[in-house]
């Protein structure tokens, strides 16, 4: 196991918001998170990644607790893409770059160059190199922050909502590329998704978050009609088209 989640609970001072949040990922997989608007999916990611001090609770990753670690340790061991970021007069080299900060102690070495330039070839960012932030469009920057997290090579990606602002194509490419890297690399990924059929085709398990706790977790098998009802309050019917589940609403 990668990543060892065990009863966590976060509230604001006017609001209670996760609780009793345990689970694991193990070394390759995907984690998508799901829920309807304001259960806590982003505030569970930040809990993860130490931007927020949960009030209960423990993260390990790797078997070490996040909350003892020094900040570029903790750099090296989760790379996080929120929904907001970036500084617009930074180049898309050179926020990618900056995913190598944990790594460079007095200078840029080549390994830092060398990864960046795979990792925006990777990412089809290669003529965008020398673009400032604020000359992309907003699938073009979503592209270049979640490069940034995985020149971090670290052993854990979080990454909040990654394909909002994805065209058909690019969301199926990057999360191609996300599951590809999670798989050769033998990292994990946890993704906060609203597609949930989006979720099917990539996740490789699936939490469901009702009320500010887990609902229902695992593989496939969590995917049925009841249980999207419940968490959505919305009818749906599951279809098969071959092996793949499709959720379509009624
Ligand atoms: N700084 C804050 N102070 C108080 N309450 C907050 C703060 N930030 C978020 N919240 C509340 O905490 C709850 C969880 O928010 P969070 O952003 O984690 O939800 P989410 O599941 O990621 O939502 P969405 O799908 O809309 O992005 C919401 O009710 C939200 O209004």
């Amino acid at each position: 196991m990668i990543l060892d989640i065990q009863g966590l609970a976060f509230k604001y001072p006017s609001r209670p918001v996760i609780q009793n949040i345990s689970f694991e990922v193990q070394k390759g997989e995907c984690l998508a998170i799901l829920g309807t608007n304001g259960v806590g999916k982003t505030t569970l990611l930040k809990c993860i990644n130490r931007i927020l001090k949960p009030q209960h609770g423990v993260v390990l990753v790797e078997k070490e607790e996040v909350f003892k670690l020094s900040r570029p340790e903790l750099a090296k061991r989760i790379g996080y893409v929120s929904q907001r970021q970036g500084n617009p007069r930074y180049t898309v080299f050179d926020t990618v770059l900056l995913g190598r900060k944990p790594y460079i102690k007095w200078d840029i070495s080549s390994r830092d160059l060398e990864v960046v330039n795979q990792v925006l070839a990777l990412m089809d960012l290669t003529d965008f190199s020398l673009r400032f932030l604020d000359e992309l469009s907003g699938g073009e920057l979503q592209k270049v922050i979640i490069a940034r997290a995985l020149a971090q090579e670290a052993d854990v990606l979080l990454l909040d909502e990654p394909t909002s602002n994805l065209d058909l194509k690019n969301q199926y490419e990057v999360l191609r590329i996300i599951k590809d890297v999670v798989q050769s690399k033998q990292i994990a990924a946890v993704i906060t998704m609203h597609d949930i059929n989006l979720a099917i085709r990539f996740a490789d398990k699936f939490l469901f978050l009702k009320q500010g706790e887990i609902f229902t977790a695992g593989g496939m098998e969590v995917i049925t009609a009841r249980n999207v009802e419940s968490v959505y309050s919305i009818p749906v019917c599951v279809e098969h088209f071959g092996n793949v589940p499709v959720v379509l609403p009624l």
